[in-house]
């Protein structure tokens, strides 16, 4: 049996198999009130034979919004929504961990309360996109966030890591990646920021120092895990010294003696290719914990990069979108199914949960 389909432990949590469930988002929570409801319950529950799975991005604060019909961790009603969903994956046998979110400037006033900017590290608009339950909108231009401010961005992070506990997870994420807030600071593009929070790499993996020691003050260490996107330029974030800024923020990570690190392999969603100088295993060498890698992995280049040692578990997104029983067809390296581009976001039932299985596919 390939190492791939065997089980391991990913901080705290034992899991099954090493084919992890990617957070995706697909836009489906209730309008307004953001939170998710059986049929997320479903969706979630159909892939519980993942190793792991890892919900959809989670915003920690109306502030954190970026997109229509994202879900929340930030009321009660969410933290019930979600507790139905937690329920239905432990019952059927799984373990799901929630990836917390804040957009900072990925947003646009038609999202935020009253209207308001959205708040980034830099005052500097996003040349990038969202999307505003109609279409797709330019992201709106923020406003900086003042030096006092960070510790209530801190808190929130605090909050909604306490209300997934809550909700029942088994873990979170914190999402550090795809040029979101936490991953806005990270980078001098466009992290300009003229105190302790900008400037120098240590400067600028403060607050992900912060968030982190609030979150392991509510979890055990070895049930949080952090994801980054070192060399991807999504959502127009980019980094003069990522091997450096990168080492050091997986630094952070490994001084908390965090479960897991979560790394995007290339662009997000497209070229796995590595810039001059860059390397997964000089940055996963600076991290004790168990490596999760994601981004373009077929079965074979899995099976191989957990062989081979250079990955101890790999995220699956798309796949997983169309493939709820995507653990048992790679283990059969059976035909899986493809992903409708039209219903990745958005809408209901329809190309969420009314995939086929294996066993399905063999009915009449
Ligand atoms: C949370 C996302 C990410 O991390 O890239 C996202 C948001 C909207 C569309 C696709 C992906």
């Amino acid at each position: 049996t390939p190492k791939l389909f065997t089980p391991t432990t990913v901080g705290d949590i034992q899991v099954p198999n090493r084919v992890v469930m990617a957070p995706l988002t697909r836009n489906r929570a209730r309008n307004e009130t953001n939170e998710p409801f059986d049929l997320h319950a479903t969706y979630y529950s159909q892939r519980a034979s993942a190793g792991l799975i890892i919900s959809e991005a989670t915003q920690i604060t109306p502030e954190g919004k970026g997109y229509a019909w994202t879900p929340g961790i930030h009321s009660q009603k969410q933290i019930d929504g979600w507790r139905q969903v937690t329920d239905a994956v432990h019952a059927a046998g799984g373990r799901i961990v929630l990836q917390l979110w804040h957009v900072g400037r990925i947003s646009h006033t038609s999202l935020q309360p009253n209207g308001q900017p959205p708040v980034a590290p830099t005052a500097v608009a996003a040349q990038s996109y969202t999307f505003d339950g109609n279409g797709f909108v330019e992201t709106s231009t923020p406003r900086a966030l003042e030096t006092d401010e960070i510790p209530r961005v801190v808190e929130d992070y605090r909050v909604a890591a306490r209300n997934a506990r809550e909700a029942g997870f088994d873990g979170v994420e914190v999402h550090a990646a795809n040029g979101y807030l936490l991953d806005q600071f990270l980078r001098d593009h466009p992290n300009q920021r003229t105190d302790q929070y900008g400037g120098t790499i240590q400067n600028r993996v403060r607050i992900l120092r912060e968030v982190l020691e609030a979150v392991t003050e509510v979890w055990p260490a070895g049930r949080v895990g952090v994801r980054f996107s070192p060399f991807s330029n999504f959502n127009d974030v980019a980094d003069s010294t990522p091997m450096e800024t990168f080492g050091t923020a997986i630094d952070v990570a490994n001084s908390f003696g965090l479960g897991y690190i979560h790394l995007i392999e290339g662009e997000t969603g497209g070229s796995r290719d590595l810039p001059e100088g860059a390397s997964y295993a000089a940055l996963r060498q600076r991290f004790d914990g168990a490596y999760i890698a994601n981004n373009g992995y077929d079965r074979q280049l899995a099976i191989d990069a957990v062989e081979s040692g250079k990955a101890d578990l790999i995220a699956f997104g798309r796949p997983y979108i169309a493939n709820p029983d995507l653990v048992e067809r790679l283990r059969r390296d059976a035909p899986l199914n493809t992903p409708d581009r039209d219903t990745f976001y958005g809408g209901g039932a329809e190309g969420y949960t009314d995939y086929r299985f294996l066993a399905d596919s063999h009915a009449a």
